[in-house]
């Protein structure tokens, strides 16, 4: 990881369709290098789907994506970027021991073709120590508990030293004690200037952490600043109309700045 200056990710008016619905309708998100941004919402706001966006790993219908100042698509130094995902979709059926899956974290790093050299090795057992599963190096992932499985896919992420960390729910199903871990390795890396973009409903021991929160809310951002608490699902429920105002008492959203005619 190296100290980065200047904006990490920039999101233009974003719009993704999925299954013929939009599911991102114009979304603009400037993540300035060192913050620590929560991804906030009920069930089905968007977050994954705007993290994906961010990815690469959907494609945006409209507007743009860039990483470090560079379109994504341009984007070679793709080891830049370290991504957790929703477990659910990423260890099922994995035939592969722990020390193969946080290895891949490295596969950006290395040239083509080339063995691990030392370095590679070592980065894959500092990651492997950092979420305390050293000693499960050479069993299965799949032989693994649940949690245990999310912190190997947290140490592949920190394999690959990345100066990007896009975190979905990393500690979703993780024992208290280990969110602490992970809080605390967070805090090291964010003070060597690693920026983290963190989908999360339950932030935990992540919340001293963040340094501001995005509010999704059908597809839209509806809140952008200072960190409120976690929630879930305070805005499950849907208006029949646009409200004016938003009437969850934590939140500014753009129609009360557009009411009091402010800009942002
Ligand atoms: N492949 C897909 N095809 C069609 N619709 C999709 C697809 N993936 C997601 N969606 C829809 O897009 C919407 C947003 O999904 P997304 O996973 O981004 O929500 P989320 O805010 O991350 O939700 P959660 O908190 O439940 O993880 C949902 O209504 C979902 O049904």
């Amino acid at each position: 990881m190296s100290a980065v200056a200047g904006t990490v990710v920039d999101l233009e008016d974003v719009a993704v369709t999925l299954g013929g619905r939009p599911v991102l309708r114009g979304v603009d998100l400037h993540v300035q290098a060192g913050e620590v941004v929560a991804i906030l919402g009920a069930n089905g706001s968007g977050k994954s789907t705007l993290v994906r966006t961010m990815l690469g790993l959907l494609q945006a219908r409209r507007g743009s994506v860039t990483l470090f100042g560079t379109p994504l698509a341009d984007l070679v130094d793709r080891h830049r970027v370290g991504y957790v995902p929703q477990r659910t979709t990423a260890t099922a059926g994995v035939p592969a021991s722990v020390w193969e899956v946080v290895c891949a974290g490295r596969l950006a790093r290395r040239r083509a073709w080339q063995p691990m050299r030392a370095a590679d090795r070592r980065a894959v057992r500092a990651a492997l120590e950092a979420v305390d599963l050293a000693d499960r190096a050479r069993d299965g992932v799949a032989t693994l508990s649940g949690g245990q499985q999310q912190r190997v896919l947290i140490a592949r992420a920190l394999a690959g030293e990345p100066d990007l960390l896009v975190l979905d729910e990393p500690t979703a199903g993780v024992d208290l004690a280990h969110q602490q871990v992970f809080a605390d390795l967070l805090t090291t890396l964010t003070q060597r200037g690693l920026t983290v973009v963190l989908v999360a409903h339950e932030l935990g021991p992540l919340a001293p952490l963040i340094t501001r929160s995005v509010v999704m809310r059908d597809g839209r951002v509806a809140y952008d600043g200072p960190p409120v608490e976690a929630f879930t699902d305070v805005h499950a429920h849907h208006h029949p109309v646009a409200t004016p105002v938003d009437h969850h008492p934590q939140l500014r959203t753009a129609f009360d700045d557009r009411q009091r005619g402010r800009t942002r």
